[in-house]
């Protein structure tokens, strides 16, 4: 079923920013990230092991909507569909890509940081941006300054966002969600602290409802 990317993104009050270094670690640390509460997950295209590790989750882990990050080049968004991607998204918005995506009817939160940007994208119909990177870009500061003359676009901010900050933001009229890597942090899944990772989704759950 195709998603439609606004209510993915409003039917979580934040997508966590996955790096998978290791495929035996995608199963255990979705499902982490699920049993703490948190069931939109961006695995990004960091690393060799990322689309298999996407597979391996939509396979496996019951209740997890599982998506893509980082798709930088065209052949990226063939490949996220075929590993079972149920949406993508991209730290930018290059005009190839972005023709790849809507040819494809895959549904995107693509990349921007300014103003021409995200009139760009939302005359071309996305529904919600990735605004990255959100606390070098301007933060709280620059979406507010948006939510005039853009009211009806909608954005997921990401880059620099913590649980300290996500609240600022989600109090925004212009922000559905938030991105970020908090919840899972390299060391802890290097360790294979799964319990501490779910405790970290729970806190951001509670937090953030
Ligand atoms: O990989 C992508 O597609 C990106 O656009 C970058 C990520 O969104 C940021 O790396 C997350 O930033 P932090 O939460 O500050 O760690």
């Amino acid at each position: 079923m195709t998603l439609s990317t606004l209510a993915l993104a409003k039917s979580a009050p934040m997508i966590p920013v996955i790096v998978i270094e290791e495929l035996a670690h995608a199963v255990p640390l979705a499902k982490a990230l699920v049993a703490g509460g948190i069931t939109t997950l961006e695995v990004t295209l960091r690393t060799p092991v990322a689309l298999d590790a996407i597979r391996a989750i939509a396979a496996e882990v019951e209740g997890a909507v599982v998506g893509a990050g980082t798709l930088r080049k065209v052949a990226d968004v063939a490949a996220c569909i075929d590993a079972g991607c149920q949406f993508g998204v991209s730290p930018g918005s290059p005009a190839a890509l972005m023709d790849a995506v809507q040819e494809a009817g895959f549904p995107f939160l693509p990349g921007c940081a300014s103003p021409t940007e995200a009139m760009v994208l939302a005359e071309r119909g996305f529904e919600v941006l990735k605004f990255f990177p959100a606390g070098a870009a301007g933060g709280v500061k620059m979406l507010s300054s948006l939510a005039s003359p853009l009211a009806d676009v909608a954005f997921c901010p990401t880059g620099g966002v913590s649980l300290k900050n996500a609240k600022d933001y989600l109090a925004l009229p212009n922000v559905v969600t938030v991105g970020g890597s908090w919840v899972c942090p390299p060391d802890m899944a290097r360790a294979e602290d799964w319990a501490g990772i779910e405790r970290l989704a729970r806190a951001t759950t509670d937090a953030l409802g």
